[in-house]
């Protein structure tokens, strides 16, 4: 008897004559498709990723061994600038002619996927994210990290722009995110929803070490190196649905969660890296202070989150670079 079978037979005698009628007229798959709650990832199988995995591999000539991903705060919204850009031996990719590949729908902001070397390190970067206030369900946001993962990266460096919440954050400062707090999660969202394949990662897998210690140590010292240490912080980074900026009730609530950033990406990209077993590194740049008191007039908005990324733009490439050579050191030993 196969699997569905059984689960009609206990829903049988859950359910009484009602369900009996189904095990007698449906097949596994009809039942399948009509009864089990699926989110549509199925569509994403492992074999329409391997397909745009090797689209990708048979023009690239070289095997990227890491993954960064460039948000609001590491120039994704303008032209050049971004650390994509910096990319040695650069091929691009605009994520419309990638096969099964989300359109990027952000304005002003053509979406590439883009391979090079980093200091000499083979790595891709998306240029551009895509997010749940897109529409797109989270599944779909990640699912270009299952992508490098197929095309054979170990590492996934995340980067995004971050409201500070907590109150010894300036704008323009640093945080390495040693853990989130996956509130979509909390209302049943989430990136591994749906029927899961092994071949990715197991059906439950454990988060709480997602975010690589050893990296956050290396990261410290690469900052020191640079002379970054006053802006450099270490904290908890938590993603909300967007694309509105919070409520000064809400952030009070996210403050006293523990939460010391907020934004509206990132959780559902490492939750589906760390699934595949990836080593994640990330951080964010904090663009604005969030507002936790209703005296203050001003609001934030994303002008002033791109404007902060690009005043942060060469400090957050090279503390990046120096990142990167960090990994291709410790994979090399
Ligand atoms: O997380 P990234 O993509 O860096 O961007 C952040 O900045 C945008 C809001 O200004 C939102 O997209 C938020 O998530
Ligand atoms: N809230 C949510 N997302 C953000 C913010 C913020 O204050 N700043 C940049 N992205």
């Amino acid at each position: 008897m196969s699997k569905i079978s059984k689960i009609i037979d206990t829903a049988v005698k859950v359910n009484g004559s009602i369900d009996k009628k189904l095990r007698l007229d449906k097949t596994d798959e009809q039942f399948y498709e009509n009864h089990v709650v699926h989110t549509d990832n199925d569509k994403y199988t492992y074999e329409s990723l391997t397909e745009t995995a090797s689209f990708l591999r048979k023009q690239v000539p070289f095997k990227p061994v890491i993954g960064i991903i460039c948000g609001s705060g590491m120039g994704a919204y303008w032209n050049q600038g971004c650390l994509a850009d910096a990319l040695d031996g650069k091929i691009q990719f605009p994520y419309e002619v990638i096969p099964h590949f989300p359109r990027s729908t952000v304005k002003g902001h053509v979406g590439e996927l883009v391979f090079g070397y980093l200091t000499g390190v083979p790595v891709v970067c998306m240029k551009g994210r895509f997010h749940y206030y897109e529409g797109y369900p989270l599944w779909k946001c990640a699912m270009p990290v299952r992508v490098m993962k197929l095309l054979g990266i170990t590492h996934l460096i995340v980067s995004n722009a971050a409201g500070g919440l907590n109150p010894n954050f300036k704008v323009g400062d640093i945080m390495l995110v040693k853990d989130h707090i996956n509130l979509m999660g909390f209302a049943g969202n989430n990136p591994l929803q749906g029927p899961n394949d092994d071949r990715f990662g197991p059906r439950f897998p454990p988060m709480n070490t997602a975010y690589s210690k050893e990296l956050i140590i290396e990261a410290k010292k690469v900052a020191e190196e640079l002379n970054m240490q006053d802006i450099i912080h270490e904290g908890v980074y938590t993603c909300l649905g967007g694309p509105n900026f919070e409520t000064v009730a809400e952030l009070k609530m996210l403050s006293m969660l523990g939460a010391d950033t907020v934004g509206m990406s990132t959780v559902h990209e490492v939750i589906t890296a760390r699934h595949c077993d990836l080593t994640v590194f990330a951080f964010s740049l904090i663009t604005n202070l969030c507002i936790t008191n209703y005296k203050t007039a001003s609001n934030p908005n994303h002008e002033e989150v791109i404007d902060v990324g690009k005043m942060r733009e060469s400090v957050l490439q090279l503390f990046v670079q120096n990142i990167v050579t960090v990994i291709a050191k410790q994979a090399n030993k």
